[in-house]
């Protein structure tokens, strides 16, 4: 699947970057500058970004230009995704943006180690490969998407794996949202420790 990646994190296959509003989670509305890298084999068969899945057709990207290209935005806070941005080492990338004064925040499965220096771990478990311990301790927010009923069993499960504090989300499944909005309205009712995340930006047509 993958390139010769370097262990070191200066090369990196990039799918794509662009500067937009975060939509979802706990930074919702937040100007950031995305950076998607190509590679996942979690296998998630409602995927949003399967064009992601493989790495070979990203191309290998200095994290140096990346930096480059982040700072030539006025927003000071970068999400960095993918594809499973945890398949490859993100130590280099993560420091180097904290040392321009960006913010780094990651959104990932956790099916990976992890590696980097974040302000803001999104943890999104999936079943099809799980998250490891580590991250779930880690993690400031939960944001677990629901695709049917046994999906709030399964967000209730590693709700006990992240620190207290952790924020706890429940998103629609794109394709299944109006089945299972109405659900998470009620569960979020009555279990009033989650919160509702919104893929605001497919409402709002941008990326
Ligand atoms: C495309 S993933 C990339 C990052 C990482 N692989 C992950 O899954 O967290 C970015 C976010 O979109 C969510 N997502 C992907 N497909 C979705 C869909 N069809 N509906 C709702 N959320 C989705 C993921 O759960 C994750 O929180
Ligand atoms: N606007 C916007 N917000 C997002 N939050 C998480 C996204 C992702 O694909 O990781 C995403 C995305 O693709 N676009
Ligand atoms: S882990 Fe993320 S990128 Fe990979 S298939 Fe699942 S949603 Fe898509
Ligand atoms: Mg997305």
């Amino acid at each position: 699947m993958a390139h010769q990646v370097p262990e070191d994190g200066t090369l990196l296959p990039l799918m794509e970057e662009f500067y937009t509003i975060q939509g979802e989670g706990y930074h919702t509305g937040k100007a950031a500058y995305f950076i998607r890298l190509g590679g996942c084999d979690v296998g998630c068969h409602w995927c949003d970004v399967k064009e992601s899945w493989d790495a070979e057709l990203h191309p290998l990207t200095h994290a140096d230009k990346i930096v480059e290209n982040a700072m030539l935005y006025p927003g000071k806070a970068v999400v960095v995704t993918g594809g499973e941005p945890l398949i490859y080492n993100l130590d280099y990338l993560t420091s180097q943006l904290q040392g321009k004064g960006i913010k780094t925040f990651i959104e990932t499965s956790g099916a990976y180690p992890l590696s980097g220096h974040w302000d803001w771990i999104c943890l999104s478990p999936k079943k099809f490969k799980g998250p490891t311990p580590e991250i779930a301790r880690h993690a400031n927010e939960l944001k677990v998407i629901v695709f049917n009923k046994s999906d709030f069993l399964f967000a209730e499960q590693h709700a006990e794996l992240v620190p207290v504090g952790c924020k706890l989300y429940l998103q629609p499944e794109w394709s299944k949202s109006k089945e299972m909005t109405p659900l998470i309205v009620d569960y979020v009712m009555n279990n009033p420790k989650w919160e509702i995340s919104l893929q605001t930006h497919k409402y709002l047509n941008i990326p």
